[in-house]
């Protein structure tokens, strides 16, 4: 614990019972339960209207909340700007060092180092420390971005930059804005949200030249099928939605598709 901590914003003034804890930039408080109380939950959590002193009490602390949020993004900008090429790697939080999961997730970030990206995840455990440390390893950079959440949370190891965020869509913001591509290993909920962000950010124009990348057919293949035949089936989605996403099966050839993407 540093000493180095800020002061505690008037946010962050913990409730009765609960005591502060500090993860480099995020304050994470600890209910009687134990449970850390997020900023996310905070400013998501529904307040009656009916209620007036809630009421006031939440406009304040939202207007507050705001300039907090503000100064994230600024934080994020300041610290990623000077990034070069780089390829965000998703995946799954839970796969543990020496499983096959866990080494596609090295081969990716060494093989995507070695091509001259620098690597982004999401700082935490499983395919993103896997990832950080291929790149890591191959002597590249490796960013982390970590998220605040309600129980208690490491960067792993190998980064040549962390950070730690408490608002999950500015952290989403810093994934694609300083990434010219994402790779995706196997994960789970968080996975295939950050995967279908991505995709509707280039589907809608947001972002250009874009390429998505899913490594592992067995484990992604279910998934385009069912996008296939039941959203484009279903005329939910367009022939050329489908052609958004390219599935591999190594991470040499996920590399071979960013690189032939034309991105640098
Ligand atoms: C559940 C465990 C750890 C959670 N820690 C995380 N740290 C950082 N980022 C995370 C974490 N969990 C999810 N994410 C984000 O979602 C993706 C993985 O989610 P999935 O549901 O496991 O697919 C990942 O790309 C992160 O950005 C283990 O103890």
């Amino acid at each position: 614990m540093s000493d180095l901590r800020p002061e505690p914003l008037e946010d962050d003034v913990p409730v009765d019972g609960t005591q502060v804890r500090y993860a480099g930039a995020a304050q994470l408080r600890v209910g009687e339960d134990q449970q850390y109380v997020t900023s996310d939950e905070n400013l998501l959590e529904w307040v009656d209207p009916r209620d007036s002193a809630l009421l006031l009490e939440r406009t304040v602390r939202d207007s507050w909340r705001v300039l907090r949020i503000q100064s994230e993004f600024v934080a994020g900008f300041d610290a990623l700007e000077k990034v070069t090429e780089a390829v965000t790697v998703f995946g799954t939080a839970r796969s543990v060092p020496g499983s096959a999961e866990y080494e596609l997730g090295v081969e990716v970030g060494r093989r995507l180092s070695e091509a001259g990206f620098a690597v982004i995840t999401g700082g935490g455990p499983g395919a993103m420390e896997a990832a950080n440390k291929g790149a890591f390893l191959a002597g590249g950079e490796s960013i982390g971005l970590n998220i605040e959440l309600p129980f208690e949370q490491h960067m792993n190891p190998y980064l040549t930059l962390g950070m730690n965020f408490r608002y999950f869509f500015v952290r989403k913001t810093m994934f694609v804005k300083y990434a010219q591509a994402f790779v995706c290993v196997p994960g789970g909920i968080g996975t295939l949200d950050e995967l279908f962000e991505a995709l509707t950010l280039v589907q809608t124009g947001k972002v250009k030249r874009f390429p998505i990348v899913l490594i592992g057919r067995d484990f992604w293949s279910p998934l385009v099928d069912w996008m296939r035949g039941t959203l484009l089936a279903g005329e939910k989605i367009s022939p050329e939605d489908l052609e958004l996403i390219t599935v591999v099966d190594t991470p040499q050839e996920a590399v071979d598709v960013v690189i032939a993407s034309g991105i640098r």
